[in-house]
């Protein structure tokens, strides 16, 4: 049954009083906690940081003080109050937040971010960043005013893991506890078929070019179309075609048009691109690429287009099936490091499906690419492509950075692996070798790097500014919200020391000439565990507005951009 949160000021907000269901929720464990260690309990009183109108204080008929939330992460000494790294506290809540600030009244439509913002289960905490549960996170923006609110995702996954209370298909790292030998057995073949792949779209959030909304994540059947203005979970986004497969792409190429995927082969290493045409379900295969190395292909969580070009990365950290059937994780999870196999890029024209380029580069590692283009020469002819990732120096070790554990322990040192811009140059000549270099001096953002937009008009076009996380040190995650420009080769940065923002996303004004003419959203957890909405300046890369939530939300990926009608 809902409940009407008690308002004071210009707050409002509804929350769901089912919660978590199977799960034992925050409140409820602090109730139990509070029976058992006399744990007081008392109603949140959230000091509005609002300037204009004055300062409301808003209370809630539910939610405990965060600070009492803390031992409620099992086995972590939290030196940290972060909301980011904890569990979302309801399963829904949406309301108006009070503005600091102005918001650009040509600012309409809905900012949607999805993320995985539920680590445990029961009494059972996860171990992975992207292990969680589903949460989307919405901002609805309309004549200065905005209103928030958030829902979990209704995949097969969290149901079946809120009903039984456990576990119940392989997550990123999670693998559900077989009761005896005979699920076990069960769950092997069920490995096989794709059954106990987890349908948990914890990634990304996209609008198709005919305005449906999908929730993404890297397996397929874990794409899951949503309703943005409530949140609401419809359904399955189901591909009529045959391609079948088990996994994707987690970062499709979304147009008004089109829908570009890479579909990895295991089998025969080698990747399908597909394209799916707007106001279709139906993935056409427009062209293979076969690996020139190792064992299985390369990771693909992301890859680059140009106008005429689809830029398929084959990453030396490369997909393992076996570790896909292991119960326990293994040090990379369900990839491997084949440095011996080395890295190429490949480039397809996206019309006829013939590969134009192949070529060797030097050894990477990146979740994200940012943009690519065509390089012309004076007579207009494309002699090379560009393509622009977050690159983490080739190093590894960023994965296991981002265990729950160690985003928990911040104690002051830096241990942040390095990481930057990396710009690969391949050349359509017929040359055998790309080449990858630093964009920009790393320094200019703390040589952290990740979690990137760009204005969309831009895409596979020639670009001057990228919106991304840099970090400010000593740090454990990036910290610092950075504006790339990559044409001056340097960065402005925005940072509330102890806070992690998410991924900044940039939209742009209607009717805008410039580039960098728009607004930079993002949504902060702050040190105090409290966490806000945050507006800046596409241009000047300033503060225009911030909105506090009622509580911190957790860590969120990736967003993306309804715009009203
Ligand atoms: C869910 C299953 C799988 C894989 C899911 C994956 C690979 C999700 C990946 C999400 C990523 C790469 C998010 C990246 C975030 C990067 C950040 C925050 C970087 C910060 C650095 O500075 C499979 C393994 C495919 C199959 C089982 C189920
Ligand atoms: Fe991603």
């Amino acid at each position: 049954m809902a409940s009407i949160v008690s308002i004071t000021g210009t707050i409002s907000g509804v929350v769901n009083e089912q919660y978590f269901g199977g799960f034992e929720n925050d409140e409820k464990k602090l109730a139990r906690l509070s029976k058992n260690k006399s744990i007081g309990r008392q109603g949140l009183t959230i000091t509005n940081v609002a300037t204009r109108p004055p300062p409301p204080s808003v209370t809630t008929s539910t939610p405990a003080h965060h600070d009492q939330l803390e031992g409620l992460v099992k086995a972590e000494n939290l030196p940290t109050k972060l909301a980011a790294w904890r569990s979302i506290r309801r399963e829904r809540w949406e309301g108006e937040l009070v503005i600091e600030g102005e918001i650009p009244m040509w600012l309409k439509g809905t900012y949607l971010r999805n993320g995985p913002g539920m680590w445990h289960v029961g009494d059972y905490n996860f171990r992975h960043l992207f292990d969680g549960y589903a949460t989307l996170v919405r901002l609805y923006f309309e004549d200065g005013r905005l209103i928030a609110g958030h829902r979990q995702i209704e995949s097969e996954a969290y149901k079946a893991a809120r009903k039984n209370n456990k576990i119940c298909y392989r997550e990123f790292s999670e693998v559900p506890k077989p009761d005896n030998f005979l699920s076990y057995v069960g769950e092997l073949a069920n490995l096989f078929s794709g059954a106990s792949l987890t349908d948990n779209a914890n990634t990304g959030v996209i609008m198709l070019g005919d305005g449906r909304v999908v929730c993404l994540t890297e397996t397929i059947k874990g794409s899951i179309q949503i309703n943005p203005d409530t949140l609401e979970t419809i359904g399955r986004f189901e591909y009529s075609d045959k391609w079948g497969g088990l996994i994707h792409s987690a970062h499709p190429i979304v147009t008004s048009t089109d829908f570009w995927t890479l579909l990895p082969d295991l089998i025969r290493p080698g990747y399908m691109v597909a394209r799916m045409a707007a106001g279709t379900n139906e993935r056409k295969v427009v062209g293979r690429v076969d690996c020139r190395g190792g064992p299985a292909p390369g990771w693909v969580h992301s890859f680059p287009v140009t106008d005429h070009y689809v830029i398929v990365p084959e990453m030396p950290l490369r997909y393992c099936a076996q570790n896909l059937l292991k119960a326990e994780p293994t040090p990379l999870y369900k990839f491997e490091w084949h440095p011996e196999s080395k890295a190429f890029m490949h480039v397809m024209c996206k019309a006829s499906g013939k590969i134009v380029a192949s070529v060797e580069i030097p050894l990477y590692v990146t979740f994200h690419f940012i943009n690519a283009y065509e390089e012309k020469d004076e007579d207009g002819r494309v002699r090379a492509v560009i393509a622009d990732c977050c690159e983490h120096n080739a190093d590894t070790t960023i994965l296991d950075k981002l265990r729950l554990q160690n985003l928990r322990s911040f104690a002051g040192q830096d241990v942040l692996p390095d990481a930057r811009v990396g710009r690969f140059r391949i050349p359509l000549d017929g040359t055998p070798h790309g080449t990858l270099e630093a964009a920009l001096d790393p320094d200019e953002h703390g040589r952290g790097m990740d979690m990137c937009s760009i204005n969309p008009a831009y895409l596979g076009k020639q670009y001057r500014y990228a919106y991304a996380c840099g970090a400010q040190r000593p740090c454990n995650f990036p910290n610092t919200l950075t504006k790339i420009d990559l044409v001056k080769k340097k960065a402005k940065n925005w940072c509330d020391p102890g806070a992690i923002p998410s991924e900044p996303f940039f939209v742009a004004r209607p009717g805008a000439t410039e580039e960098d003419d728009g607004v930079v959203i993002s949504m902060i957890s702050d040190k105090n565990g409290e966490g806000y909405a945050l507006m800046l300046d596409g241009s000047t890369f300033e503060e225009i507005a911030r909105a506090k939530f009622p509580y911190g939300l957790p860590y969120g990926l990736h967003g993306c951009w309804v715009p009203k009608d």
